[in-house]
């Protein structure tokens, strides 16, 4: 099933928990806008290449939509349609003032030139910089693209609009960025996961992690869990996956990934097969990569008792099916991965306020609301006797619902 099909198939099962008016319900679906753009640069040798880029604006009855920009090979209409949709469901099950928007280059980062880089990132911009804007839609990184990309897109839509600080979040900070935006979503992760683990009885020192993906979120995650004596005892990511049934020395490994080195080639682990990642023996699996990953192929081979969806759609829904028959407990990505979009909000705040909040402060705020948010789902999940998905997927259709209503909603 494509992420489209199973994010609106999570939604509709939602809807129906909440006996929504079906127009409602449909209205709720159909993205307020969707945007394709041919991105045409030069290469640099000289030659010429074009990429399609996407922006679908999902829902604004909450405020400006909000939501990162892909680059990657698969990314497609769908795939940002479904990721646009998550969103909308996402900044209302953290409780900020957004919608939800997602956006997309079909395209492999890691074969183009940083000047390559820019060029389409200016191209893209100044094919949708009308569109988007500090009070309507505002862009953010997520796989593929980081704090430089969100620098050009600044100053190339600055040209056209007059300098504009909170066009973007997770820019860097010398441009108005925040502190603690980069660690953001990882540490979000990691109080979502604190909050589930409480909830069993259970904590961050006393279990065992497995992390797929070692990008922003997969590696400020492992971070953040070893400083509080989780053993993160298996890590992958495209190139490969690792295992030290002792405790993988994430400081160290993050160390050798900066200095430009594929997992495999640490030394304080032994390589595994990539497959096996995602199947090993763990208390906590943290899938922090592409969307799909585990599914009817994988699912009953899971041995995690916890899912942490820090990556995006990662549970397709016939694993959901199987895992959920096996009693694995899986906490959604409209929650688990929420903090980062919650600091773009501090982020986005800040700049408009003009004032820096101190990393402290942010981090604080953002515990609060990943808090917040757990104990609201927990009391739908209670109120709808339903799982956490669909716990998550009630309160943030209920909320947007809600506001949809009182602006006037008419079918
Ligand atoms: N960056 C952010 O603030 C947020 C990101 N997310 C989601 O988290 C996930 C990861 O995003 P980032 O860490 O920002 O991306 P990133 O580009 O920084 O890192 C992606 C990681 O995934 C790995 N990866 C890619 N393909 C893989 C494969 N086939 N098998 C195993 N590993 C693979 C890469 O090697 C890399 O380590 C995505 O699903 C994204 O949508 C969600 C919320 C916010
Ligand atoms: O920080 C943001 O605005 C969006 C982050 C994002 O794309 C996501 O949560 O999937």
């Amino acid at each position: 099933m494509n992420a489209l099909a199973a994010t609106s198939r999570n939604f509709r099962q939602a809807s129906r928990l909440l006996g929504l008016d079906s127009k409602l319900e449909k209205s709720l679906l159909i993205p307020f806008r969707e945007i394709k753009v041919e991105c045409t640069i030069p290469k640099d040798d000289g030659t010429l290449a074009s990429y399609v880029g996407f922006r679908v604006q999902h829902d604004n009855a909450r405020g400006p939509m909000k939501g990162g920009i892909r680059y990657h090979p698969e990314v497609d209409n769908d795939e940002v349609n479904a990721l646009a949709q998550l969103m909308t469901w996402k900044t209302a099950v953290a409780n900020i003032p957004y919608g939800g928007a997602k956006g997309g280059i079909g395209c492999s980062p890691g074969e183009l030139s940083n000047s390559e880089l820019e060029r389409l990132t200016r191209v893209f911009t100044q094919k949708i910089h009308d569109l988007i804007g500090t009070h309507t839609d505002v862009p953010a990184p997520d796989m593929g693209t980081n704090a430089q990309t969100m620098a050009w897109i600044l100053d190339e839509y600055s040209k056209f609009h007059g300098h504009s600080p909170a066009i973007v979040t997770g820019k860097p900070i010398d441009l108005g960025g925040s502190l603690g935006r980069d660690a953001a979503t990882g540490r979000g992760v990691v109080f979502a996961t604190e909050a589930l683990l409480a909830e069993h009885g259970k904590s961050i020192s006393g279990s065992t992690f497995i992390i797929q993906g070692f990008g922003n979120v997969g590696a400020w995650a492992a971070q953040i869990l070893h400083e509080r004596g989780g053993k993160i005892i298996a890590v992958g990511d495209v190139t490969g996956a690792i295992k030290n049934k002792n405790g993988i020395d994430i400081p160290a490994l993050i160390k050798h990934k900066n200095e430009g080195s594929a997992l495999k080639d640490f030394k304080g682990a032994d390589t595994m097969e990539t497959k096996e990642l995602l199947v090993h023996e763990c208390d906590v699996l943290l899938p922090c990569a592409l969307g799909g990953v585990l599914n009817g192929a994988n699912a009953s081979d899971v041995k995690a008792k916890y899912i942490i969806e820090a990556a995006n759609h990662p549970t397709d829904p016939e694993a959901d099916e199987i895992l959920s028959k096996k009693g694995v407990i899986i906490l959604p990505d409209i929650y688990a991965n929420a903090g980062g979009v919650v600091v773009s909000y501090f982020e986005w705040v800040q700049n408009i306020q003009g004032f820096m909040w101190d990393e402290d402060k942010v981090n604080m705020e953002l515990k609060k609301y990943m808090n917040s948010a757990f104990n609201n789902i927990k009391e739908m999940c209670r109120s709808q006797n339903c799982n956490l998905r669909m716990g998550a997927f009630t309160l943030g259709l209920s909320r947007v619902a809600r506001a949809t209503l009182l602006r006037g909603w008419e079918a």
